[in-house]
């Protein structure tokens, strides 16, 4: 899958809130805070299943109630619509 253009990552960023473009354009990201670390984990779990169903994995770190996320493509290296989508799916879960 071909990396997005400049144009086709701020149309698709617009669409989805909470995610920012990182610097160099090739990874989008997002930090979830959640009550607790068990309402972060539950998350987490749900979001490694999307991942598994799109077989598209994020790059993710956790410290107890917060999660950050940086989706990027890496067999295209850079963002595609395969970061967009499965950005989407987690913004409907958070
Ligand atoms: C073999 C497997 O389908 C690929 O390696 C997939 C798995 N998950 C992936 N996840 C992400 N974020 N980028 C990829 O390029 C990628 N490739």
């Amino acid at each position: 899958m071909n990396p997005l253009t400049a144009e086709e990552s701020a149309a698709a960023l617009a669409k989805l809130p909470g995610w920012t473009l990182r610097g160099d354009g090739k990874a989008i990201a997002r930090q979830f805070a959640f009550p607790d670390f068990r309402a972060a984990f539950g998350f987490m779990a749900q979001v490694a299943l999307l991942a598994e169903k799109q077989d598209h994995h994020p790059e993710w770190s956790n410290v107890y109630n917060k999660v950050d996320i940086t989706l990027t493509t890496h067999d295209a290296g850079g963002l595609t619509q395969r970061d967009i989508r499965l950005a989407a799916a987690i913004n409907k879960i958070a």
